[in-house]
């Protein structure tokens, strides 16, 4: 597979980093004012000599996404021969693990050629406070001790809940690229590519891109995919028109119909494509198209092996596994073998399971409200209440009605109500 273009031309230098002027001298600033850092670098770039910068404890890089806030990190790093030990918001999930790879990193030699190390927290706005046992606690508590560079990126800092880290960091915020900056970058990979590339069309690109040139750089090469080397603006149009939003019924038509794996796996790139509601088609659509016992089996055998994939994803966030759950879940159930040949018109069913949760989205809705109630006013939890105390009171109510009229009573309720969520 050809190496991503984000990936090759991501740059390796300070100054190959495209107008982010402001937040290379500011972060050059901090690195030079604390730690080592070779001469000629700062002469270059630390200009800055703000009370508040040359003191941060630590660097809070910030903005939207495709700008350049890890690419930033990398490059000082390389700038100034340090390791990297960098971690993501899947990696630093509870405050434990967090310690056990920076204390790893910090405690293991540096490789020979370093002269320090750098600690990266990339995306920390993709921690879950809440759930994250310790995580928010321990990166505070690593900067407050570190003897290294820590340094954090984040889409959006400002929510309320990653105060302490903007209070104890330096927030540099990025500039989100414009149109001109954007262009600038893909005219000079199509020249690098040997592509000609047509300025309306690059121009055409980086609107669309909303000033995320990673997005813009995908495109590109999306574009000039299979060694195309012209690019003009008729190709961008054609594949708008060859990407038209479908409809649910087509994709399931397109993913069942498809000749190859490729072409099933394929339609999950269309615009329209959400694979949340595509799955809970295919799970009710493969016996209106596979009639074979047997091929039913190998077409359910591979949705439920992405199911489990997504379970996952669920549980942990590891969204890198995403392209599995899609690839068995479209190829999967297109390719099966000894597929007959399908009717020209299959009627694909509406999902049951849609249509129970439009139908009973009242009383689920009462049923919700009334649970909360009961855990509310008997001070015991949500859970403790659907797992528990509904058998309980059901079991009695079965045996003794008046039981319906007195918690009505006592608690307020329709009589009706707690009829219907207990019987
Ligand atoms: N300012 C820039 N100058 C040159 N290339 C850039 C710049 N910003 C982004 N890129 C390109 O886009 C790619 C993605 O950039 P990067 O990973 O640094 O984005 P990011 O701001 O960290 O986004 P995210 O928040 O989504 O991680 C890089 O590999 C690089 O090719």
């Amino acid at each position: 597979m050809a190496i991503p273009w984000v990936e090759k031309y991501r740059p390796k230098t300070f100054e190959e980093i495209v107008n982010q002027e402001e937040a290379k001298y500011t972060l050059a600033s901090w690195i030079c004012a604390k730690f080592k850092a070779p001469r000629e670098f700062c002469t270059r770039w630390a200009k800055k000599k703000d009370k508040e910068i040359v003191e941060a404890k630590a660097v809070l890089l910030a903005g939207p996404p495709g700008i350049g806030k890890t690419t930033i990190v990398h490059a000082l790093a390389r700038e100034i021969k340090y390791e990297l030990i960098e971690l993501n918001a899947s990696d630093v999930r509870t405050g434990e693990r967090i310690k056990q790879v920076v204390g790893r990193g910090l405690r293991e030699a540096s490789l020979f050629g370093y002269e320090g190390k750098l600690v990266l927290f990339d995306e920390v706005d993709g921690l879950h406070v809440k759930e994250d046992l310790g995580g928010l606690e321990t990166i505070v508590e690593i900067i407050e001790i570190a003897k290294v560079p820590v340094i954090m990126t984040a889409n959006n800092p400002y929510d309320p809940k990653f105060r302490p880290l903007r209070d104890i960091a330096l927030v540099i915020n990025l500039k989100r690229l414009s149109e001109d900056d954007v262009v600038e970058v893909l005219r000079r990979i199509c020249a690098n590519e040997g592509a000609k590339c047509e300025e309306e069309a690059l121009r055409s690109i980086a609107k669309s891109s909303l000033g995320d040139l990673r997005a813009a750089i995908n495109d590109l090469q999306m574009y000039l995919s299979s060694g195309k080397k012209i690019l003009t603006v008729d190709d961008i149009k054609r594949v708008g028109e060859r990407n038209p939003q479908l409809s649910m019924f087509e994709i399931l038509d397109r993913v069942y119909r498809a000749r190859w794996f490729d072409e099933a796996r394929a339609i999950s790139f269309n615009p329209s494509f959400d694979w949340e509601q595509y799955f809970l088609w295919a799970l009710e659509t493969i016996p209106t198209v596979y009639k074979d016992l047997e091929l039913m089996a190998i077409a359910y055998d591979r949705l439920s092996k992405a199911d489990m994939f997504l379970g996952r994803i669920k549980k942990t966030q590891e969204w890198e596994l995403l392209p599995y759950a899609l690839e068995l879940s479209l190829g999967g159930i297109s390719q099966v073998k000894n597929k007959p040949r399908l009717p020209p018109f299959i009627k694909y069913g509406f999902p049951q399971r849609l249509l129970l949760l439009a139908k009973s989205k009242e009383a689920r809705r009462r049923r919700e409200a009334l649970v909360e109630y009961l855990a509310q006013n008997l001070h015991v939890s949500k859970s403790f209440v659907k797992s528990e105390l509904i058998y309980v009171l059901s079991a009695i109510a079965k045996k003794d009605h008046s039981i319906i009229d007195r918690l009505s009573k006592a608690l307020g309720i329709n009589a009706l109500d707690i009829k219907n969520l207990l019987l």
